[in-house]
């Protein structure tokens, strides 16, 4: 990986909200679809119709596209957009979307609900999902606002005991740094308490 893929663009910041909520009931519309196809107990005929109403709908909008992954642009004021981000991505379905909120302690955090489409074991949050939710809130916290790049060196999770697909809460935050390492503890909580616990090392990488 290199800087140039994080990419300098100097589209002005009202012009990214425009086309966020231009895009965002897009992509929720899409997660709906998603957990509809996994609920979904309606006859045969109605899913085949179905699959071919959504592949009108995808060659709709593959009549013109990027050659590639969406990728990480920013601006000059800071403003950074990464519309395929699997966590926050802003036209992803795939991601749940992460809201993250910067507390002024330091602390990030971000309040989410997942549904059918996040499961592992049943009823449960798959532990791959809540890697995966901890790991961007982590890098996140780490790259302290979007002052810096930051990768995960190693990511060290323990699952204290099942997380509950529903309403969750994710927090992280700095807990020390040695030059270019930044350790950073983070945890995921559902109404009863912590059910996950993360600590990591985000590395700003030589190259940035
Ligand atoms: C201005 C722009 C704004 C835009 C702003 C947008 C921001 C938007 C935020 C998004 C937030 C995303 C959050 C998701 C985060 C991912 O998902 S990142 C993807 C997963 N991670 C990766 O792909 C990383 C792959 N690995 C690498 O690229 C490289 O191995 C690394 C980690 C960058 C390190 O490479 P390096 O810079 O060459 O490191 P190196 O000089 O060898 O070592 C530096 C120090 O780190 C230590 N270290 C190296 N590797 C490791 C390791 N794996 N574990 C622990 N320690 C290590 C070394 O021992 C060394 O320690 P000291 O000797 O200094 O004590």
């Amino acid at each position: 990986m290199s800087i140039g893929e994080f990419v300098h663009d100097e589209t002005p910041s009202s012009e990214i909200d425009r086309l966020e909520a231009l895009y965002r009931p897009l992509a929720d519309a899409v997660r709906d679809l998603v957990d509809a196809t996994i609920r979904t107990t309606v006859d045969d005929a109605t899913i085949r119709r179905t699959q071919a109403d959504v592949e009108a709908l995808v060659a709709r909008l593959r009549a013109r596209q990027l050659d590639g992954p969406a990728g990480v642009r920013f601006n000059s004021e800071a403003r950074a957009w990464n519309w395929g981000n699997a966590v926050v991505g802003q036209r992803n379905a795939l991601a749940p979307p992460l809201h993250l909120v910067r507390d002024p302690g330091g602390l990030l955090h971000a309040d989410v609900v997942l549904g059918a489409a996040y499961e592992g074991p049943p009823g449960l949050v798959h532990g791959g999902v809540a890697a995966l939710l901890l790991d961007h809130l982590m890098g996140e916290t780490a790259s302290a606002g979007h002052s810096r790049v930051t990768l995960t060196g190693t990511l060290t999770m323990r699952y204290r005991r099942g997380t509950p697909l529903g309403p969750l809460r994710l927090e992280g935050r700095i807990d020390r740094e040695d030059g270019r390492k930044v350790y950073v503890v983070a945890t995921l909580a559902d109404a009863e308490g912590v059910t996950v616990e993360a600590d990591g090392v985000f590395i700003v990488p030589r190259w940035a």
